[in-house]
């Protein structure tokens, strides 16, 4: 076997990068990492971590009922990032764990050889037995007119801005356009949305998606959806956005700033994949359910390969790449029990496939469904706005996919997670004692809704006759009653 100064190469320093350095360091690999950046990636410094602090501080503006200062903002946004990189990034924490980390940009020059361009231009040639690419991903920046000659701001960007912007306009209601909207407008900037699909947030419950935009419409946030974009014109003092309208006509919005939120592209050009062999596409690089690429030796996990954009799938493709790569076991990608949530203030969460899926492949299931108006801890805490519809068999309870929209809806969903993934059913889940007063036990009430629905007039009048009970049939004809 020829022989390589590397067992493994991970390209890439983020989520997947980390996770995947780290467990081939202990699994006895001899292990480096590259980052051409700062180790944590997007989600410790342009997304999951900067973007949550942002929706705490909204919410506390939100709260006290004035405008946040933002220069505060700046302060807690640079202070919380440092401190998540410090604890959980820090080159020395992965150099501890047996990991080498070297900076600069990885091209490869053949299957099992790169060039390391370091950030002094000396240029370093490597080699490796595997390799695991974890390059992520970057804002896609949509073919409108205009748009290249227009200051815009992508989450690469938009929290370093140097003051609040008066007004917003976002191009996109997914994830980050919907989190970003109520976040700025919470904080007091004026925040249009613009979509061209008819709803936000288009990969959840579109009932919750409607309810979460309601929520968000009272707070001033203005929505355009279902529009398409004509052209985007401006300079660093004012920018128009021009939309048409249903009956053919267009209209001007103008704002301060402008935020693309559109979607992402992976970040693949700079690799030299073609000198590896490597299949890539426009969505990102192709790999099986072990996260292999079409060269056995080459692995990719995370935003880089255009499946599920989340931090924690990129952690867990990365389990998966590691398992198969240097463990050899055949581990596969988890794609029946993904959860997402998104953290808005009501939060709005999603477990395996969605309810469209469900009905399109034919699955017969019923909706067991919890109002959070009748949850106790929620009716303590004043956020009653919320709904756990979980779908579900009929006989079996074996639990098929859930969504929650209301407070915590991101840890809730989690419940359901560990149930399905483990195959405990609805009955399991009602059987199981839990705290009151939780938003936990409204997930468990939303179980306990397997045992009532299965409740009949037909079976009490067998128990009344069986056992000579005599009180009268019960009214069992309210769906949503709790026992
Ligand atoms: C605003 C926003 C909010 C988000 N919120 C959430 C959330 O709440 N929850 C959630 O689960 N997900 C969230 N996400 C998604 C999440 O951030 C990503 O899914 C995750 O960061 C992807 O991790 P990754 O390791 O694949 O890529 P990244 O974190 O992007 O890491 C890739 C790394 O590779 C480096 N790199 C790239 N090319 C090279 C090269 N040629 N050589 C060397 N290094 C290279 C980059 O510098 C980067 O550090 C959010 C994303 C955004 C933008
Ligand atoms: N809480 C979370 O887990 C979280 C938060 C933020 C981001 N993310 C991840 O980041 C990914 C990217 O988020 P995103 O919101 O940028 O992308 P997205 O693809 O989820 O949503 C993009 C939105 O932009 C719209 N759009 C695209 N092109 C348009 C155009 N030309 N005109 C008008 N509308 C247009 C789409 O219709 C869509 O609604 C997400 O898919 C998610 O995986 C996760």
């Amino acid at each position: 076997m020829p022989t390589y100064e590397y067992d493994l190469i991970v390209i890439g320093g983020g989520a997947a990068g980390l996770t995947s350095s780290g467990m081939g360091a202990g699994f006895g690999a001899k292990t480096l990492m590259i980052e051409r950046d700062r180790l944590g990636g997007d989600c410790t410094w342009y997304g999951c971590v900067p973007s949550k602090i942002m929706l705490n501080l909204a919410k506390k503006a939100k709260i006290r009922g004035r405008k946040a200062d933002w220069a505060e903002v700046r302060q807690t946004l640079d202070y919380i990032r440092d401190e998540v990189y410090e604890d959980a990034d820090h080159p020395d924490i992965f150099r501890k764990m047996g990991v080498e980390v070297a900076f600069g940009t990885a091209v490869f020059t053949g299957p099992h050889s790169l060039t390391l361009k370091q950030p002094d231009g000396n240029s370093r040639e490597i080699t490796s037995r595997y390799f695991l690419i974890a390059t992520g991903s970057r804002a896609m920046v949509p073919p409108i007119s205009g748009l290249d000659e227009t200051p815009y701001l992508t989450n690469h960007s938009l929290f370093e801005l140097r003051e609040l912007p008066e007004s917003m306009i976002i191009i996109g209601g997914g994830p980050i356009g919907t989190e970003m909207a109520q976040a700025f407008q919470r904080l007091g900037t004026q925040v249009t949305v613009v979509d061209r699909a008819n709803e936000i947030l288009g990969k959840d419950l579109p009932e919750f998606a409607g309810m979460l935009r309601n929520e968000m419409e009272k707070e001033g946030v203005r929505f355009y959806l279902n529009r398409s974009i004509q052209s985007v014109s401006g300079d660093d003092r004012r920018i128009m956005v021009s939309i048409s309208c249903a009956d053919g006509s267009t209209k001007t919005l103008s704002a301060a700033k402008l935020l693309v939120a559109a979607g992402r592209q992976p970040n693949t050009e700079t690799l030299g994949l073609g000198q590896a062999g490597v299949h890539v596409t426009k969505s990102g690089i192709s790999v099986n359910d072990r996260c292999r690429t079409n060269q056995r030796h080459i692995y990719a996990a995370g935003d880089v390969t255009g499946r599920f954009q989340f931090t924690h799938m990129s952690e867990h493709m990365a389990k998966v790449a590691v398992t198969n790569m240097l463990l050899k076991v055949p581990m596969k990608i988890d794609a029946r029990h993904v959860p997402w949530a998104t953290y808005t203030d009501p939060e709005i969460a999603h477990l395996g496939p969605t309810k469209a899926e469900l009905d399109a492949a034919g699955t017969r299931y019923e909706t067991y469904r919890f109002p959070y108006k009748k949850n106790d801890r929620a009716i303590t805490d004043g956020v009653t706005t919320g709904w756990i519809y979980v779908y579900a068999k009929k006989f079996s309870g074996k639990i098929l996919a859930a969504d929650i929209l209301g407070a915590h809806a991101g840890d809730l969903i989690g419940q359901f997670a560990l149930a399905m993934r483990n195959g405990l059913t609805l009955r399991n889940m009602a059987d199981t004692i839990f705290p009151y007063p939780t938003y936990a036990l409204g997930a468990r009430r939303a179980a306990d809704q397997w045992y009532i629905k299965n409740q009949s007039v037909g079976l009490v009048k067998w128990l009344k006759r069986i056992f000579g009970y005599r009180g009268p049939l019960p009214d069992l004809s309210d769906p949503d009653r709790i026992v």
